[in-house]
């Protein structure tokens, strides 16, 4: 950065430096809040808001609980003198709300302003000039005595209008850009000032030190602030207020530790709203005091309301990172925050706990209006098993069993990785189902009878392809004596390692879930079944994972290589095939093709290209970005009608329906 020379700092260290706020360690309560979002947050939009605006972000206000709101600069424009005027002429400030306006310290100004607050129950005027060294140069071309002069003759006219003025009327002085001006000048205006309105116990005046222009770190400013607090004269009847931006980044931590250096009043704005880099955010400034048990009194509890109605009055947008209303600020994407967040959610679960103390989100969401379902753990491809096994359980009730848990995981992730996209939780579920529950079987057990007989003695059916076979084989229980039938059947060996079942109480099914692991070669393979029936569900569960082993898909008795490498060409040429070109390609006729592809498999030559196309038209129409007719054509079909009733009868709903429920 060649242009560095022309900077140096911008401020001044008071002429004695005390510490005393750095040995708190917190905030003991609340501050006074001022909004200052439709004065200052206003001045700062593209288009200002409009009376019917201001006048819904007034109430949105009020509803926050703030009791103090800077309502305009009623000199500025028609619609803030009108704004001013329609509150007070319908009566619209509640009892315990004091509305405050802005006024230069310029007669005329300040005339137009006392005809804004006239028959006010109760409103603030606040005075203000610029103090800094800069402006005192360049733009009032004034001394120093001449600057107080000007703050001083502007408290006179506060002090003499509101006396003639019908309403009641305290008042607030700022010496605006006060990080340019020396310390002490600073105090010296400020106690003139005060000196012309001698503020009382009954009648307090407010001095609002601005960090106009935020070009201090945060202790310089706390240290300022601890100077003024301690050198302002009739301290115990004013309010110290504070007015941080953000030029630097630090408004809140100005906020923070000019509190504990003296502060009582902090004015600011909803999201950091106003001029530049903004207002320091009084969100963020409240919300943080509600994390360490301080009740801030003002209430957040439904923030994504409060945003809604603050983008849509100010045209501004809320950072998907601004704590405590960013759309991901709870969000948890990686593997390890997911699965502390997972954990750290059952634990208070289990130890029935009231306060927070769940790794990696320092407040509960919900108590910003948000949800633990759609907000906190979010999958793509860094998370992992504990994230993904959460948001199963959390919205569709499936409990995969710890020991299954990592292939889960590495199965979901896979396709977010593939497809570079965030999954919903109900693609998750269907990964889930189509590794664990849809997996095509090459064999299924169609019938099964239960006997007891020296333990459990099984009849299976066992169809594969078009060819069913009766087996009987005894078990310690009704899977192991199924499983004997598979073993015995097909010649094979595995082990029956885990069996978990559960309720399924989602929605209003009352399914069963069962999952298998069986363990052959130190590897494990895993299928799930869901049915009313228990034995059925698990049934299907050992059926998906004996379906998974080596053997079943190598072993020529069972799994025909020509077979395979048919249902390879379908899969790889999904979009063109035809009879004819594989005909060609195996050197084989069009009819015998067709008969040796359903005898083996048990399903048409048809049936195996509309599945593959279709599971590939449901992965491009969850990408959300291609047309249903698009999508058509990219899998094969030049008849999107056809394409439309082939995807409704494999999963009983339209593309659009699908697509719909995706984006859900
Ligand atoms: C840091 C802050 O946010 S301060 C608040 C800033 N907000 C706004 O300015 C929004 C509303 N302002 C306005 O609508 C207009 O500026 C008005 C109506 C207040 C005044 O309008 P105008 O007089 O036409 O113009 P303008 O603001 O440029 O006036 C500048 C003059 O005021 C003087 N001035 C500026 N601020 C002050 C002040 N606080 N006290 C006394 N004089 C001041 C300037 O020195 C300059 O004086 P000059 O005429 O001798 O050169
Ligand atoms: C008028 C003052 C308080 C102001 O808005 C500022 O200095 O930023």
């Amino acid at each position: 950065m060649k242009n560095v020379n022309k900077y140096e700092r911008q401020y001044f260290m008071p002429p004695v430096c005390e510490y005393d706020w750095a040995k708190k360690d917190h905030i003991e309560k609340a501050p006074i809040w001022c909004s200052v979002d439709l004065r200052d947050g206003n001045q700062a939009l593209i288009e200002p808001m409009s009376l019917d605006e201001k006048l819904e972000f007034f109430q949105m206000l009020v509803d926050i609980g703030f009791k103090e709101i800077e309502v305009g600069f009623p000199a500025a424009s028609e619609t803030e003198f009108i704004f001013m005027r329609t509150l007070i002429e319908r009566d619209m400030i509640p009892d315990d709300v004091t509305v405050q306006v802005l006024t230069q310290a310029r007669e005329h100004i300040i005339k137009k302003t006392f005809e804004a607050v006239k028959g006010a129950p109760h409103a603030v005027i606040h005075l203000y000039n610029s103090t800094s060294v800069a402006q005192r140069e360049q733009v009032f071309k004034k001394s120093k005595e001449q600057i107080k002069q000007l703050a001083v003759d502007g408290a006179e006219l506060l002090k003499k209008l509101a006396d003639e003025t019908e309403g009641d009327f305290s008042f607030e002085y700022s010496p605006e850009s006060f990080h340019g001006t020396e310390v002490d000048y600073a105090v010296e205006v400020c106690n003139a000032v005060l000196d012309v309105w001698q503020p009382s116990a009954q009648n307090k005046a407010i001095i609002n030190i601005p960090a106009t222009v935020e070009t201090a770190m945060p202790h310089v400013f706390a240290t300022q602030i601890e100077y003024v607090s301690k050198n302002l004269k009739y301290r115990d009847n004013v309010v110290l207020s504070l007015h941080p931006h953000n030029d630097r980044g630090c408004g809140v931590s100005d906020a923070e530790l000019g509190l504990l250096a003296g502060a009582d009043r902090i004015e600011g704005t909803l999201f950091g709203n106003g001029e530049r880099t903004g207002n320091v955010d009084i969100i963020t400034v409240a919300m943080n005091m509600y994390s360490y048990g301080i009740d801030p009194q003002l209430d957040f509890s439904n923030m994504p309301h409060i945003r809604e109605v603050y983008e849509r009055l100010t045209r501004m947008q809320v950072n998907d990172r601004q704590p405590y209303a960013g759309n991901l600020v709870f969000s948890a994407f990686s593997g390890s925050h997911q699965d502390a967040i997972a954990k750290g959610m059952a634990w208070r679960e289990e130890k029935k706990l009231n306060t927070w103390t769940v790794p990696y989100l320092p407040i509960d969401p919900v108590d910003v209006g948000r949800t633990y379902d759609s907000d906190v753990i979010r999958i793509n491809s860094q998370s992992g098993k504990g994230g993904i096994s959460y948001i199963l359980k959390q919205n569709f009730s499936i409990s995969v069993p710890e020991k299954m848990r990592e292939e889960v995981g590495y199965a979901v992730k896979q396709v977010s990785d593939e497809e570079h996209k965030e999954l919903s939780p109900q693609w998750v579920y269907e990964i889930f189902e189509d590794n664990y529950i849809h997996y095509t079987p090459y064999f299924q057990i169609s019938e099964c009878h239960f006997r007891q007989d020296d333990g459990i003695m099984a009849e299976a059916t066992i169809q594969y392809g078009e060819k069913k076979t009766i087996v009987d084989a005894n078990g310690n229980g009704r899977l192991d004596a199924i499983s004997n039938t598979i073993k015995q059947y097909f010649g094979i060996t595995y082990e029956l390692s885990t069996y978990e079942e559960h309720a399924l109480s989602h929605g209003s099914s009352s399914k069963a879930m069962a999952y298998v692991g069986i363990t052959h070669d130190g590897k494990n393979y895993w299928g799930a079944g869901m049915d009313e029936d228990i034995i059925k569900a698990s049934i299907h569960a050992l059926v998906v994972a004996v379906n998974k082993l080596p053997e079943m898909t190598k072993d020529d008795n069972h799994q025909d290589d020509r077979l395979v490498s048919m249902l390879n060409y379908i899969q790889t040429n999904y979009q063109t095939v035809t009879l004819e070109n594989m005909a060609e390609q195996f050197h084989l006729s069009e009819p015998y093709i067709s008969k040796y592809i359903k005898d083996k498999s048990g399903k048409t030559f048809g049936e195996h290209v509309a599945h593959t196309r279709m599971k590939r038209a449901k992965t491009l129409l969850k990408n959300g970005n291609m047309t249903v007719e698009n999508i058509s054509y990219a899998v094969g079909y030049q008849n999107v009608e056809h394409f439309n009733r082939t995807f409704k009868k494999t999963f009983e709903m339209t593309p659009l329906q699908y697509r719909n429920l995706s984006r859900e």
